[in-house]
């Protein structure tokens, strides 16, 4: 995915987001970190199609994101955001079901193959004993993994995940986190997502893009980018790397 002389604004008067150059790499783990406000949410919606710049574009193999219908987009691309309204009624497994809407066509849908992929995705998801209950009925970390299996139903090219870890406990964060790197390298599937969690940032990223003022002010992998001088400056944050027993560096914050 390419994006090229990208500026996009909520207000007509002043571009927020300007963009010259960006290349997310395939099949890698891409995370979006800055604060509050520096335009992460901003970017990934222009990514996933959401938005339209008011100039430049997002190129998905060479091809304007929105010269390509919202079907076959859906197919490319699947989107987790922070907060997701499911459909009164609905089970997880029929919510699941939604992920492959994209693949129907004037035929009708080979239905095994579909149910094959809805299982796959529920148990990826890890809530095959869920399946058969409402969405509304789930937690808050269930319902955030439904919307998770959906995607996974897609079987799209990109996943895109805005903050997925905002309504979990700390080992539901890292279960999902895991579920998703493990669709990246048993799927090769493309991973973006934003997160806030900087140790996260660090563990589970390939690549890291560092937005600040509706820029991005570094790119590059986790350990380059991320030094206690940079993210000083970035997030005013005193910090240092302490190295656990299994030789992996965490950043810890001193006062
Ligand atoms: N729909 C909108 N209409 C107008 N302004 C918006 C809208 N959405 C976001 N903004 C503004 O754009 C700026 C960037 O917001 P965005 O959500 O992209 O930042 P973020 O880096 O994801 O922030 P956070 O870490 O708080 O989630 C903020 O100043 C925000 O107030």
């Amino acid at each position: 995915m390419d994006i090229k002389n990208l500026t996009f604004s909520y207000d007509k008067k002043k571009p927020f987001i300007e963009l010259n150059q960006l290349t997310i790499k395939d099949s890698k783990i891409t995370t979006i970190i800055g604060p509050n406000g520096s335009g992460k949410s901003t970017l990934l919606g222009l990514i996933a199609g959401h938005l339209k710049a008011h100039s430049g574009e997002v190129l998905l193999d060479d091809v304007n994101i929105h010269q390509i219908s919202a079907k076959e987009r859906a197919k490319k691309i699947a989107v987790v955001h922070q907060q997701n309204e499911a459909p009164e009624h609905y089970t997880v497994r029929q919510l699941v079901k939604i992920g492959r809407y994209p693949y129907r066509n004037k035929f009708g849908q080979n239905e095994e193959v579909d149910e094959q992929i809805i299982d796959e995705a529920i148990e990826a998801a890890s809530l095959t004993a869920e399946e058969e209950r409402f969405v509304y009925q789930l937690s808050g970390g269930q319902r955030q993994r439904a919307w998770l299996a959906l995607a996974f139903a897609q079987q799209s090219d990109y996943l895109l995940l805005d903050e997925p870890t905002t309504y979990l406990d700390l080992h539901h964060q890292l279960d999902l986190l895991a579920r998703v790197e493990e669709k990246n390298k048993t799927q090769n599937q493309t991973i973006v997502m934003v997160l806030h969690d900087l140790n996260q940032a660090l563990q589970y990223s390939d690549e890291i893009i560092v937005m600040d003022g509706g820029r991005i002010i570094a790119q590059g992998e986790p350990f380059e980018v991320m030094t206690p001088e940079f993210i000083h400056k970035v997030f005013k944050l005193n910090v240092l790397f302490f190295e656990d027993p299994n030789g992996v560096k965490h950043l810890i914050n001193i006062k």
